[in-house]
């Protein structure tokens, strides 16, 4: 047991290979398997543990005040916490923000997620680069009896992300328009009145606050399941399409995104811009390749270099898989590397308007600098009507 973990524990983070973490649960209690990551945002947890992106992972953070601005409804990114659970060093404090409407633990706890406090989580994130996103169970269980064995077990027969289309599970179950903006000081959310132009986003597990940054980029928004063919979205007769974030392994979500893809790069010569998962597929629809990164990038403060500009953008990041910069075929530009490990962050066909991001534009958590991605997708709208 670690020098942070508390005398009577009544949660237990096993990992794969066997490591346990004790400590105090709260939230939800019970037992989930999971993938573990580790997050450096000093702020936003509660977009985080609502970005539907992190469905199938624990995610620990590494900031150790979590929970002390409380919940407030309209910083969800989604209906529900999507993340699997959570690990934080302290456990949290009364909420002091006149915002918060409640407690992170009755949050998680009407939301059925585990969450545990008082883990070394300087200890554990080291573990987790070592280990590369390793497999865990968290169990919670107010008694304090643990069978440790067991959850080793449970942690082992995590059969983990690869190959696992999670965005079926995330995904709207039916299409809807949106056209609510940017939060704007003092007013909050506002609807977009003039939108001009007409976008069909692919919702694979997308935030909020993305849909909101298309609708304050002048964007009349037809969110479309995962599901959704080629004929699905060109029946709206749109001027762009987005294809969203989202959970799981790109190339098994894929399977059926990548030929809708194909299609609206075959067939039209309409705008497209995809964030992270949808990065990742326009990748793959134009013959690139995906791989799992060790332990992914999950953070608020990624610097990201546009190589057309030159500018370094400071991002929000959270994805576990990655281009191949390495297998992008002719024709198909590098447009942004990570300035941590080179890794490949945007990409576009030369000579169309057809670009995607591995980071999130839309932060939330995060800096607001590569919000010029939204307004270059409406010019692009704009240019093809001129
Ligand atoms: N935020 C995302 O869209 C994540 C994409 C993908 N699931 C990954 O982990 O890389």
């Amino acid at each position: 047991m670690s020098a942070h973990a508390p005398t009577h524990p009544t949660a237990c983070l096993a990992l794969a290979d066997g490591t346990l973490f004790y400590g105090v649960g709260f939230g939800a209690t019970g037992q989930t398997e999971a993938e573990l990551c580790f997050n450096t945002a000093m702020t936003g947890y509660q977009e985080i543990m609502t970005d539907p992106s992190y469905a199938g992972q624990i995610v620990t953070f590494t900031f150790p005040h979590i929970g002390n601005t409380g919940i407030t409804p309209e910083d969800d990114e989604n209906a529900d916490p999507v993340a699997a659970g959570m690990v934080v060093k302290w456990m949290p404090t009364e909420p002091s923000n006149w915002r918060s409407a409640g407690t992170l633990g009755d949050w998680l706890s009407a939301r059925g997620r585990i969450a545990i406090g008082g883990v070394d989580t300087r200890r554990l994130t080291r573990a987790i680069r070592h280990a590369g996103a390793p497999h865990v169970a968290l169990v919670h269980n107010p008694d304090g009896i643990f069978d440790t064995e067991k959850l080793v077990a449970a942690a082992r027969g995590f059969a983990g992300l690869n190959g696992v289309d999670l965005a079926k599970d995330v995904t709207c179950a039916q299409s809807y328009q949106w056209n609510e903006m940017r939060w704007a000081w003092p007013e909050g959310y506002k609807p977009q009145k003039d939108p001009k132009y007409k976008v069909v986003a692919v919702d694979y597990g997308a935030k909020r606050n993305i849909l909101r940054c298309l609708a304050s980029a002048g964007c009349d928004v037809t969110v479309l399941p995962a599901s959704a063919t080629t004929e699905d979205v060109l029946s709206h007769n749109p001027d762009g399409v987005f294809l969203s974030n989202g959970p799981g392994d790109p190339a098994a979500t894929g399977v059926y995104a990548v030929p809708m893809i194909k299609g609206i790069l075959d067939q039209t010569d309409l705008p497209v811009f995809g964030i992270c998962l949808g990065h990742q597929m326009l990748a793959l629809a134009l013959g690139a390749q995906t791989v799992k990164m060790s332990h992914g990038h999950h953070g608020a403060n990624h610097p990201v270099k546009d190589h057309e500009t030159g500018k370094v953008e400071i991002t929000s990041m959270n994805h576990g898989f990655a281009v191949d910069g390495q297998s992008l075929p002719k024709g198909v530009i590098e447009t942004h590397t990570s300035l941590f490990d080179g890794s490949n962050c945007g990409i576009r066909i030369d000579g169309r308007p057809v670009y995607s991001v591995q980071h999130h534009p839309e932060a939330s958590p995060g800096p607001q600098d590569s919000f010029y991605l939204f307004e270059r997708f409406a010019e692009a709208m704009a240019e093809r009507a001129r």
